[in-house]
This record gives structure tokens, C-alpha cells and sequence, in this order.
């Protein structure tokens, strides 16, 4: 699970680390363009105003381009003349600088081959679209080509086109411009660099916000798993995660609640399954063991001790003239007569010894890890203890004796043979006269 959430969180942190990278390379590539764009016009804009500046000054001066040219060429005209094309409140020279050519400028004589440095700028053509400079790709008196017609800017004077340049497509950048646009360069990737940075230390957080909360609910779930019911997650935000997380603490809540009901009934089950056990191993007038528990589980106490090699003793004793009690006293003075000798079995003997109603007015002891000679000690305590005892509460005139039959285990190879070896001892005490303990064949 811990393996999934790394995964999770490098998986977002990734994304958006791509994603803030390809975002700012997209605008910075953008914004760059339409900068440089712009800057391009700018200039271009800036050359056009002093072309159309510079030719018509330089018409004006001589009355027509045929005239001028014959007096001087429009070259050396703004050679002479810096003051047209000047940049007010500029340290550059004028067009020539402008152009970027002011060097070469100083250095080639030829006209057309200084032009044709200008020409990187713009080509000049007179009103009738003939070019008046030998500049390729316009050779001297070459009407303009169709798909530059609608790109030709007049020269007015006094309202009137004297002639149209042309703007080339390539715009020359002074060194100043270039350094402008290095410096606009510089700014936009640095810009990009710290926006990417904040892009992504903001973005990582919100991931490893949303992986932790993510986190969270596993957790809660994990708890669930292991049985923790009653899971509360913190549900900040109303967000997908929040919802989830208010869906999340309903569910544990209600599974809780069912969990809870469950584990009562399950409880209540069990309790019942219990005391159902128990009652059947029970005998509901005296509350002594019955003769199903002596089956079950006597049988299985005295394997154990056959198993061990221990002493086991076993006695079964009988009330005696118990008809009479009941034909005399009532049914009910012999129940009651049932439950008092139940009473002292039970105060006669250990824990660790069972006793049980076996029968009618029969019960059986079993003396496990007890000798015989221990076992008929007891037996005896139980006889005196049951002749002795105040019967006057139950009613004045009884008298109840005991006639007990005991067996110890020697090589017998079962409970109920043990228990019937007793039997024929009691049969014997019966015989005897009764209210004896026979431990004898
Ligand atoms: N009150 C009462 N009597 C019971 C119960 N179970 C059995 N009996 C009676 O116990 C009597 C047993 O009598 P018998 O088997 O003849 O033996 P006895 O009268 O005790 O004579 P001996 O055993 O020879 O001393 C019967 O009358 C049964 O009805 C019981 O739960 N309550």
C-alpha cells in the first residue's frame, strides 16, 4: 500500500513537472513570438517613417526623382542631410544607422549597392509601380510584382503619391536592437524558469496534500480491514476527496453500528448456546449434573484417568424407601427431599469431583484421581451427613437414610462398567439393610 502511495505521489509530482514545463515552454515560446512580433513592427513601423521622411525631402529638394537623381543619388542626399531621418532625442545617425548599415555605409560608394543594403529594409518605386533603385529581385524600371502590389506604402507630398516603397520582408536589427531583444529573451526565459518553479513546488504540494489525504482513507480502510470499525477520516473541502471522505465516515458509522449489533447477537447466541448446553447437561429439579453429562463428560474424565494411569472412583447411591416419601408426604416432600440430598452431595464433596442426578432418587459421584479407601471416607460423610440432617423443616415426621455402592477402577474398560460394578454394591447395601456404604464385593 505504502509501495502504491510513493508511486502515486511521484506519479502527480511527474505530471506536473511536465506539465508546468511544457506549459511555460508553450507560453514563453508564445509570448516570445508575439514580442519579437511586435518589435519587428516596431521597427518597421520606425523605418517607414523615415524612408517616407527621407524621399519626399529629398523630391521636395530637387522637384522630382529624375531631377534629384541627376544631381545627386537619394544615398548621398541623406548622407548629407542625418538631420531628416534623425531620431529626435536619439544618439543614432539616422536611417543609415537605422538600417543597420551606417558602416558599410561610409565604406561602398555605388548607390545601388548601398541601397542595395537598403534594400534588406525597403525597395523604392515610382507612382506608375516602376522600380527607380537596381535592387534585387527589381531590376531598374520593373513594375512591381502582383503579390507585393498590396504591400507598397505611398510617399505623399502635399497629398500626392511621388512614389510607393516597399518594406522588405527581413527587418535588420541595429545591435541595440538585438540587445533589446536578448534582453526581452532573457527576461521571458528567466520569467518561464520561476513561473515553471512555482508551478511546480505549488503543484507538489497540492499532491502531496491530496496523496496524504488519499492516505488517509486508506488507512481508515485498513483499520476497517483489521476489524477497527468506526473509522473517522477528516473530510476538509467539499471536493470529490471530501465527499468521498463524508461517504466514507456514514459508511463506517452505519458498519459500525451493524458490527456492534452483530458482535450483541452473536454474544446473546452464544450465551444462549451456552446456557442451552449448559441446561441439557443439567437436571432442572436439583441442578446437579444429569445422567447426559456423566455420559459425555465423565466418560471423558475417566479416560483421561485410565490414560494417566490415575485412580478413579465411582459411587451411585440410592434413597432409601423413597416410594414411602412420596406415598407418605407428598410428591412434592419428595422433590423437596431430592433437592436437600442434592444439597449435601454437593457440600460433602470437592470441585473436582461430579455429581449427578442419575436417576429417580439415584445419584452418581465420580471421584476422579481419588482411591477407593478416600472415596468410601467420603461416601461415608455423605450417608451420616444425609441421616443426620434436620428433615423437621420439611416436615416433622421424616427421616431419610442413603444406600451407597462403591467401585474404584481397576481393570475395568469403561465408565458405565465402573459405575455398574458400584450399582451391584449398592444392591448388596440395599440388601444389607440399607443406609450402609458397601466399597466391597
Ligand atoms: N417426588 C419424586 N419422586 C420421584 C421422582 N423420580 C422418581 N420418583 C419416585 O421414586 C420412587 C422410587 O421407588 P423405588 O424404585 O420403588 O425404590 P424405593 O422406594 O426408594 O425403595 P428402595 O430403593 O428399595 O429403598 C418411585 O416411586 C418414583 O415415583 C421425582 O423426581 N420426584
Amino acid at each position: 500500500m505504502q509501495v502504491n502511495a510513493i508511486s502515486l505521489k511521484i506519479r502527480l509530482i511527474l505530471s506536473m513537472v511536465l506539465l508546468s514545463i511544457f506549459s511555460i515552454a508553450t507560453v514563453g515560446w508564445f509570448a516570445h513570438a508575439q514580442l519579437i512580433k511586435r518589435f519587428d513592427e516596431g521597427i518597421a513601423n520606425d523605418v517607414a517613417m523615415h524612408i517616407n521622411k527621407g524621399v519626399s525631402t529629398y523630391i521636395a529638394t530637387y522637384g522630382s526623382w529624375e531631377e534629384a537623381e541627376k544631381k545627386e543619388s537619394l544615398f548621398h542626399f541623406l548622407e548629407k542631410h542625418p538631420e531628416i531621418t534623425h531620431k529626435p532625442h536619439s544618439d543614432e545617425e539616422g536611417l543609415f544607422h537605422l538600417l543597420g548599415s551606417n558602416t558599410l555605409s561610409k565604406e561602398i560608394d555605388d548607390t545601388d549597392h548601398k541601397l542595395s543594403m537598403l534594400s534588406m529594409q525597403f525597395h523604392l518605386f515610382d507612382p506608375q509601380f516602376r522600380s527607380l533603385v537596381d535592387l534585387p529581385p527589381y531590376r531598374r524600371g520593373f513594375t512591381v510584382l502582383d503579390e507585393d502590389r498590396n504591400s507598397l506604402k505611398p510617399i505623399l507630398m502635399n497629398g500626392k503619391v511621388v512614389a510607393y516603397f516597399l518594406m522588405a520582408k527581413n527587418i535588420i536589427h541595429s545591435p541595440v536592437d538585438d540587445a533589446y531583444a536578448a534582453l526581452i529573451r532573457n527576461s521571458l526565459i528567466t520569467g518561464s524558469i520561476v513561473a515553471a518553479l512555482m508551478a511546480l513546488v505549488v503543484g507538489s504540494l497540492m499532491s502531496l496534500r491530496l496523496v496524504r489525504r488519499l492516505e488517509q482513507l486508506t488507512e481508515a480502510v485498513n483499520a476497517i480491514d483489521t476489524g477497527q470499525m468506526n473509522q473517522f477520516v477528516e473530510h476538509a473541502g467539499n471536493d470529490e476527496i471530501g465527499k468521498l471522505a463524508q461517504a466514507f465516515n456514514r459508511m463506517s458509522e452505519r458498519l459500525y453500528l451493524a458490527d456492534k449489533h452483530l458482535r450483541e447477537s452473536h454474544q446473546q447466541i452464544e450465551e444462549q448456546a451456552k446456557l442451552l448446553k449448559e441446561q441439557s447437561f443439567r437436571d432442572p429439579l436439583t441442578r446437579l449434573y444429569n445422567r447426559r453429562y456423566i455420559d459425555q463428560t465423565g466418560t471423558k474424565t475417566f479416560e483421561h484417568a485410565v490414560r494417566l494411569n490415575q485412580p478413579f472412583s465411582a459411587m451411585i447411591g440410592d434413597i432409601d424407601f423413597f416410594k414411602s416419601i412420596n406415598d407418605r408426604f407428598s410428591h412434592a416432600i419428595g422433590d423437596l427431599v431430592l433437592q436437600e440430598v442434592a444439597t449435601i452431595l454437593l457440600q460433602q464433596t470437592r470441585t473436582t469431583d461430579i455429581v449427578a442426578r442419575y436417576g429417580g432418587e439415584e445419584f452418581v459421584i465420580l471421584f476422579p484421581e481419588v482411591a477407593i479407601s478416600k472415596a468410601a471416607f467420603c461416601c461415608e460423610q455423605i450417608r451420616l451427613a444425609i441421616t443426620q440432617h434436620n428433615w423437621q423443616p420439611i416436615h416433622p415426621e421424616l427421616q431419610v437414610s442413603i444406600s451407597i455402592g462403591l467401585a474404584e477402577h481397576t481393570e475395568e474398560n469403561s465408565l458405565s462398567t465402573l459405575i455398574r460394578h458400584a450399582d451391584l454394591r449398592l444392591y448388596k447395601a440395599k440388601s444389607n439393610g440399607r443406609n450402609q456404604v458397601v466399597s466391597l464385593d
